[in-house]
């Protein structure tokens, strides 16, 4: 049975949502617009938006600069009201949904280690252990770094850490807005062979925004693609992984991509 979402803000970084039963980690948006009151008036960003989310599954968003991606997440993940509409989402068996939510840059607390900052997020969780977050810290190679302060890490390792901590609240929906658009391309490539391998192990349902289509293809079972107000395309990614960028069905699938998303006026 789906559940409205309920936001119950942990931290900047997590969003805790509760409510219904099975088939945890569906996503269901109904309806959804959203107008923006501006000095300048309104704005509408979207309009009557559906579409549905399998649990497990990779679904990327894209869309050009401004086509409003970040705000379909943030209403998704209930950071943001949405004007009309609503998201539902499938919950466990115990009647929760939780949701991670990884940004464009990780926002640790920089007075915090690694393990300080995953620890924040579990101030109301009796069962959190020190264990608790080094198993989640090597699981995204930072087995040697538990005790480093933001300013000792590298960009790339600080957003290993971003995405630990939404991951250790164990959320059945992980939602990620860009966040390896500030990282090099050599490193953002790590992250996102890491991301995979973390995916098929953890089988969470990630909802992913970014503009880049080759990363888009790389990453995601499904593209929906966001322009003049609505989704104008809902590709599925058919590619075996682990993908090979330089392949030439990627090469061809990227071509179909981008033909798709020039369809838009
Ligand atoms: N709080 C707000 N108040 C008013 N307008 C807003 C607000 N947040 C976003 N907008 C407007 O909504 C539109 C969509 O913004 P959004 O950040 O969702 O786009 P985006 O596709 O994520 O863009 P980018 O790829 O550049 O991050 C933009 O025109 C933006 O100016």
């Amino acid at each position: 049975m789906a559940s409205e979402v309920r936001q119950s803000e942990q931290t900047d970084d997590t969003a805790g949502v509760t409510h219904g039963t099975s088939a945890a980690g569906a996503i269901h948006v109904r309806n959804l617009t959203k107008v923006f009151d501006t000095d300048e008036g309104t704005e509408t960003v979207f309009e009557d938006v559906s579409f549905d989310i399998e649990p497990g599954s990779f679904v990327t968003l894209i869309g050009r600069s401004g086509s409003g991606k970040s705000t379909m997440l943030n209403i998704i993940s209930g950071v943001l009201e949405p004007t009309e509409g609503r998201v539902e989402f499938e919950a466990t068996q115990d009647g929760d949904v939780t949701l991670g939510h990884v940004f464009q840059s990780p926002r640790l607390l920089p007075w915090n280690t690694c393990v300080e900052n995953i620890e924040y997020v579990h101030e109301a969780n009796p069962d959190y252990t020190r264990e608790l977050a080094e198993e989640y810290l090597d699981l995204v190679g930072l087995s040697n770094h538990y005790d480093k302060y933001p300013s000792q890490l590298s960009g790339g390792q600080r957003q290993r850490v971003g995405i630990t901590r939404a991951l250790s609240i164990d959320p059945e929906i992980l939602v990620m807005d860009e966040p390896f658009s500030n990282l090099d391309e050599i490193t953002a490539e790590s992250l996102r062979e890491e991301l995979i391998e973390i995916w098929q192990k953890l089988g969470k349902t990630v909802f992913f925004v970014t503009h880049d289509i080759t990363e888009a293809i790389e990453l995601s079972d499904r593209i929906l693609m966001l322009g003049n107000g609505e989704i104008f395309d809902d590709m599925s990614i058919d590619l075996d992984r682990p993908r090979d960028v330089d392949s030439e069905e990627f090469l061809k699938v990227r071509q179909d991509a981008i033909n798709r998303f020039h369809a838009i006026k």
